[in-house]
């Protein structure tokens, strides 16, 4: 048996197409959605990511505001940059890129971030938010896989849902979703005695751990689903999954690939949450 892809590109192109028609609408109201992102020091692969953003805002016809700034920058005027963008009234969602440098203190730097413009959905009243099942946004990596999930119709009442990691922006919010949907779900983590016991009874599997072939042929039960949330990168170099992808889609039902699952998915859900921030402005 060979999985089902669950292509996140394509996916992607389709969502950001439904949320350019929204932008229009909204701005035929007299709102232009806004994002500001913030970056701070010179991590190449988060240079990568923002650089993805904007554009994305630029091909859904939002407005964007990038700001980089230098390692040296100190926490206090961090969050004088946050406090801005709180009181700017043309933007409806701010971000602060992860990780930030060692001399900040992250936790802190989100909770200064407007829960309304909270679009990342890292501030403890959003998590608090997704927790009571209460409207807040949703943190994009674990939205983008309900989303694939609903791509393929896929029905998770009852369904035994088995997440490795329990990180604050993944692993927890997407045991909280799959909850939601009624799944019996399972956190496994370092401490996990028997992961493959785990996994073996799942019919739905993420993994986000951030480690290469966290997942194998023999851990998964035929016919299953399965997300890969991690970005490695093997011996040659190349990005990869947690996933040990060649042997799992071999045996599972649908299969998401690294590249071109769910980390499109991630920028894709920002949008999504940016304008829907904008649309609660404008209603
Ligand atoms: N403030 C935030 N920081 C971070 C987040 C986040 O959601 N908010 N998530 C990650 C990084 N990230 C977005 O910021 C992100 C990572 C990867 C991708 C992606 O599209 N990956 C591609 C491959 C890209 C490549 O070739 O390097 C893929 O999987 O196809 C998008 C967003 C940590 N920080
Ligand atoms: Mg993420």
């Amino acid at each position: 048996m060979t999985a089902q892809l669950i292509d996140g590109n394509a996916l992607s192109k389709q969502l950001r197409t439904d949320v350019a028609a929204r932008v229009t609408a909204l701005k035929a109201k007299g709102v232009t959605p806004g994002l500001a992102v913030i970056l701070v020091g010179d991590n190449p692969a988060s240079q990568v990511y923002v650089r993805n953003k904007v554009k994305a805002c630029e091909d859904t016809g939002m407005h964007s505001v990038l700001e980089t700034w230098p390692t040296t920058m100190t926490e206090a005027e961090l969050l004088a940059r946050v406090d801005a963008m709180n009181n700017d009234a043309s933007i409806h969602g701010i971000l602060v890129q992860l990780p930030l440098p060692a001399h900040m203190n992250a936790q802190r730097v989100i909770e200064a971030i407007s829960p309304e413009k909270d679009v990342d959905g890292f501030h403890i009243a959003s998590a608090g938010a997704l927790m009571t099942g209460l409207p807040g946004f949703w943190p994009c990596t674990p939205y983008g896989c309900m989303k694939m999930l609903e791509s393929i119709g896929y029905e998770l009442k009852g369904k035994h849902a088995v997440v490795i990691g329990r990180s604050n922006i993944v692993g927890k919010p997407m045991a909280m979703m799959l909850l939601q949907q009624n799944a019996t779900v399972t956190i496994c983590h370092s401490a996990t005695k028997d992961l493959k016991a785990m996994t073996l009874q799942a019919d739905v599997i993420v993994a986000a751990v951030g480690k290469r072939n966290v997942l194998t042929a023999d851990m998964v039960k035929p016919g299953a689903v399965v997300l890969d949330v991690g970005m490695n990168r093997n011996d040659e170099g190349k990005l990869c999954g947690d996933v040990d992808f060649a042997g799992v889609k071999e045996v599972a039902g649908w299969i998401t690939p690294v590249p071109g699952g769910v980390g499109p998915m991630t920028i894709t859900m920002l949008m999504v949450n940016t304008l829907e921030s904008a649309e609660r402005r404008a209603a």
